[in-house]
């Protein structure tokens, strides 16, 4: 029986199936770099992060019309209910459009008019948009007071890209701004870059949950706090073996950091470019992994926990998991 699952970690642009990269490229007359689909998809082939998001920026080119963002999301939420999901938590590069011309009204309509119907499709959906890191802090500043303007239907804001080329502090005050405006507060962090950037994050940022935040298991100190805290870690097992965070699945700290008592959740991050949704992560850790019942148990209610949902949705989430739970465990 299939996990009832929350997605806290998963960027709509990383929905981007390469099929419909060239159906977009069509529908909208844009000319791609590449022959055909096998030329595009032997591109998916990375050595890092950066490999990886000069890909998935130039690649996003398809993406101009409130439609195109529309059928995008949609075509996401399908495919989540289909992984088990129940709730998800999408992120948005919004810059990544606006910086080649496209209008954050445009943008966000077309991804909200999709999560606006996410009930008819069996899930609850909440959209945070990502600041991207290599851009100035004042970008994501203007970037956030357009939205606000816009009133746009947000659950938060995140950080994402690079890490390697700022500091958090560049980020302060469109998150001071953020959570001054009643936003949620998430940031990628220790995922390519060092621990100190998740203890930055915490500290600078102050974000509720850290995304990836793998690499905090290089410092003890850290993975106490985190686990003290209860600060949630939006692992995405697929995403780091792609991009080299870790060798092998095998290698993936996803045990240890549970072992470690960290409110560890499992994500798709960008699953059009990493071999799989939600369920193949789940499926692929469990049995690298090892994972039995009460550690799958323990990873769906850290996704319950992790959530930003009401009262009423989180015990609905969490009835489902229970129910799943002495289904598996009845079954063993
Ligand atoms: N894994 C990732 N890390 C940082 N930024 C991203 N943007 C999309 N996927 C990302
Ligand atoms: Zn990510």
């Amino acid at each position: 029986m299939q996990m009832p699952a929350v997605e806290l970690h998963v960027h709509l642009e990383g929905t981007l199936e390469p099929e419909m990269i060239l159906a977009l490229a069509e529908r909208n007359r844009v000319e791609l770099p590449y022959a055909d689909l096998d030329d595009l998809r032997s591109r998916y082939s990375f050595v890092d992060l950066q490999s990886f998001l000069d890909l998935y920026y130039a690649n996003m080119a398809v993406l101009r019309t409130a439609e195109d963002f529309h059928d995008l999301t949609t075509a996401y939420l399908l495919r989540a209910r289909d992984a088990g999901v129940r709730h998800a938590e999408v992120f948005l590069d919004v810059q990544a459009h606006t910086g080649r011309g496209i209008p954050a009204a445009e943008v966000v309509d077309g991804v909200t008019s999709a999560l606006a119907r996410s009930g008819e499709h069996g899930l609850t959906s909440g959209l945070i948009v990502t600041f991207l890191r290599h851009l100035p802090g004042a970008d994501a500043l203007a970037t956030l007071r357009e939205l606000l303007a816009l009133d746009a239907p947000l659950l938060g804001v995140g950080l994402c890209s690079t890490e390697l080329t700022s500091h958090a502090s560049e980020f302060a005050p469109a998150f001071d701004l953020a959570r001054a405006s009643g936003l949620h507060v998430v940031a990628h962090a220790g995922e390519e870059g060092p621990p100190q950037n998740v203890v930055d994050a915490l500290d600078i940022l102050h974000v509720e949950r850290v995304d990836h935040g793998v690499r905090a298991m290089e410092d003890p100190a850290l993975v106490a706090r985190l686990a003290r805290d209860r600060v949630p870690l939006t692992v995405c097992p697929l995403s780091n073996v792609r991009l080299r965070v870790v060798d092998t699945l095998a290698d993936h700290p996803l045990r240890a950091m549970l072992d470690a008592g960290l409110v560890v959740t499992v994500n798709s991050d960008d699953p059009a470019y990493f071999g799989g949704y939600l369920d193949e992560n789940l499926r692929q850790v469990a049995q690298t992994l090892d994972l039995g019942p009460d550690e799958l148990h323990t990873l769906a209610r850290n996704g319950v926990e992790a959530a930003f949902v009401d009262d009423a949705r989180r015990a609905e989430l969490g009835a489902e998991v229970t129910a799943w739970h002495r289904t598996l465990v009845a079954r063993d």
